[in-house]
């Protein structure tokens, strides 16, 4: 008998190591493939540097030079080009294909529209909105570059007209921008694409938020997988990609998606240094009462944007900050079009200060001076977080990016993103990010976007970098919790985050309270510590689908298991001052984090420099 339970000990001990081991590895597989990918991604930018360096270094005066510069100044009314514009344009003019990554905001389009006007034929632009043409044909009007669109709404006598002038020698305009549908519907236009190719008049292809093509890019279109045939059909014309945010992967499958052989890519910098990044802990009663102090205070009389999560969202933090006296008005998509454009005038024209907005509000924004962008939710993926933070201050001018993180709003994004292939992810990735205490957040992003980044960059310009953080062992607080998922489990029966939070702190139905071990650690505490297990694969999602809805619940992840070994141990960051960490039922405190000065509370505004 004595054996048996000896043996089984043992057993267990040896079986909680194994898993130890396979988690190791699991690691560690993880690891090689990130690195393999940034092998990759060096390689790929060493490819394309020695591509640039001979055509721009080696050969700087092209004959086309002098007529860029020209129309630059005299078309676009800009006195000089910004990073990577003037490789781009070079680049494409030489006929390369190329991907061009670069911030939102930083001038994409001139990378296609002023070759186009420097070259024989028309450049042919597909983008994703209709809204989004709209706006650059305006724009290129307002300075008398000839520009058509064909779409859905187009009349048959203008769709004529532009078919016919797609093969005119005399080419009557010289961008036609069309959506992916267009080309994936229309014969007669591929047709007259064809044509205007045999007579050398197509001059490039520009396909604008590219994406899109790739089912791991965060805004998937069905229609731009069928993209590939531009360049099976016209191999000779050359195709410009652009987007602001993608990772390598999602580039090489854009590449394939696309027929593209071997395009050079250039990045530019993803930083945005007059950015200032914050993540704040939502409480959700008071969160739109803290928007509305925020705006009233430090923004007042500045344009900035509220990214909500729905479009009920949209309408009542309006009404609540309208009610506080700021000029808000929400922006969805079930809005009429009319509607739609009528707030986005009058907040550019500055008749109303705030836009509230779910996601519909985002390609095409082009307003310089927005002086903050708060996220009264999270984004559902960093790309996202990025794209929609990366309408502040795109006239270089100091602007905040501020995110309300909270506990609840995790669960609602997951449910909505459960059919999507790397949905939870995607959003595991943007919760990491908004928990992170102890990384800087451009250095985060960096990671993300797979680019070199050096700390000092940041220049104080991120909540973390501002703020002391905590080592804490939570060990004894993840087995009481993991408990609680573990007894409900063996009673059959299924705990949403919220009852696990409420049956920990004691709040919880009097069955439990008899059972479970109840904490005295505050609620941010609290959900924090199961962010953390979620994250880190001591707990895992179990969606329930109902004709309805779809239901969130905690259940045991792959990790649980080792918390019954006792030598298991697992720790925390915390921000210095967020947690009680001095009261007893925060473990010890391991060690503290680099101290940076200086250091304010975590609730202090953001101090732009
Ligand atoms: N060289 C330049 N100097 C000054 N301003 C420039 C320059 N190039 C472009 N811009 C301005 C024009 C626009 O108002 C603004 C943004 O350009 P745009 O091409 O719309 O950005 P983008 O396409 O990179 O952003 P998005 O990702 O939002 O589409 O920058």
């Amino acid at each position: 008998m004595f054996f048996a339970d000896d043996a089984q000990a043992e057993l267990d001990s040896v079986e909680a190591e194994l898993e130890m081991v396979e988690l190791q590895i699991s690691e560690l597989l993880e690891k090689q493939t990130k690195l393999n990918s940034r092998k990759n991604k060096l390689l790929h930018i060493l490819e394309g540097v020695s591509v640039i360096f001979m055509l721009v270094a080696l050969s700087p005066d092209f004959s086309w030079s002098k007529e860029v510069q020209a129309k630059l100044c005299n078309v676009f009314q800009l006195s000089k080009f910004r990073p990577l514009q003037r490789a781009a344009i070079n680049l494409s003019m030489s006929g390369k294909d190329l991907f061009l990554v670069m911030p939102t905001g930083r001038g994409k389009s001139l990378c296609y529209q002023l070759p186009a006007l420097c070259s024989k034929g028309f450049t042919l632009v597909i983008a994703p909105l209709v809204s989004l043409m709209e706006d650059q044909l305006m724009y290129l009007k307002s300075i008398n570059v000839p520009a058509v669109t064909v779409n859905a709404s187009s009349t048959k006598e203008d769709s004529k007209q532009v078919l016919a002038g797609m093969t005119d020698k005399n080419s009557p305009f010289k961008l036609l921008y069309v959506t992916p549908e267009k080309i994936a519907k229309s014969k007669l236009l591929m047709s007259k694409l064809e044509k205007a190719y045999n007579m050398g008049l197509l001059a490039c292809i520009a396909v604008d938020e590219v994406h899109c093509c790739s089912q791991w890019g965060h805004d998937f279109r069905p229609d731009y997988k069928l993209l590939g045939i531009l360049k099976r059909q016209f191999p000779k014309v050359p195709l410009v990609g652009l987007t602001a945010t993608a990772t390598s992967n999602v580039l090489k499958d854009c590449q394939k998606i696309l027929c593209v052989q071997e395009p050079i890519t250039l990045t530019a910098p993803f930083n945005r240094p007059n950015l200032y990044y914050e993540i704040r802990f939502k409480h959700n009663e008071d969160c739109t009462h803290q928007i509305a102090e925020l705006i009233r205070e430090r923004y007042k009389n500045q344009s900035g944007i509220v990214y909500v999560f729905s479009q009920k969202d949209a309408e009542v933090v309006a009404t609540d900050l309208q009610k506080r006296n700021i000029l808000a008005q929400p922006y969805h998509a079930s809005m009429e079009p009319s509607d739609k454009s009528l707030v986005h005038q009058r907040w550019s024209s500055k008749k109303i200060q705030v836009v509230v907005a779910t996601v519909a509000f985002g390609m095409g924004i082009d307003k310089a001076d927005v002086r903050f962008v708060i996220h009264h939710t999270i984004s559902k993926s960093i790309e996202n977080y990025y794209q929609e933070s990366g309408r502040a201050g795109r006239d270089d001018g100091s602007a905040d990016c501020i995110v309300f993180f909270g506990f609840a709003d995790i669960f609602r994004i997951s449910t909505m993103v459960v059919m999507e292939n790397t949905g939870q992810q995607k959003l595991k990735n943007m919760v990491a990010y908004c928990q992170n205490v102890d990384r800087c957040r451009r250095a985060m992003m960096a990671i993300h976007f797979d680019e070199v980044w050096n700390d000092d960059e940041c220049n104080q310009m991120c909540d973390v970098c501002r703020h002391d953080y905590i080592t804490m062992d939570i060990t004894k607080h993840a087995r009481d919790v993991v408990a609680i998922v573990e007894m409900a489990s063996s009673m059959d029966e299924k705990l949403t985050p919220l009852k696990v939070c409420d049956a920990w702190m004691g709040k919880g139905p009097a069955k439990y309270r008899k059972t479970i071990k109840v904490t005295s650690l505050s609620r941010v505490e609290v959900e924090s510590i199961i962010i953390h297990l979620l994250l880190h694969g001591y707990f895992s999602e179990d969606f329930s689908f109902t004709p309805y809805t779809t239901h969130f619940y905690l259940k045991l992840g792959r990790k649980a298991a080792l918390l019954k070994n006792g030598n298991h141990s697992i720790t925390m960051k915390m921000r210095r001052g967020m947690s009680h960490a001095t009261t007893p039922q925060v473990s010890r405190m391991v060690r503290s984090g680099t101290s940076r000065s200086p250091v304010t509370p975590s609730t202090s505004p953001p101090i732009p420099k």
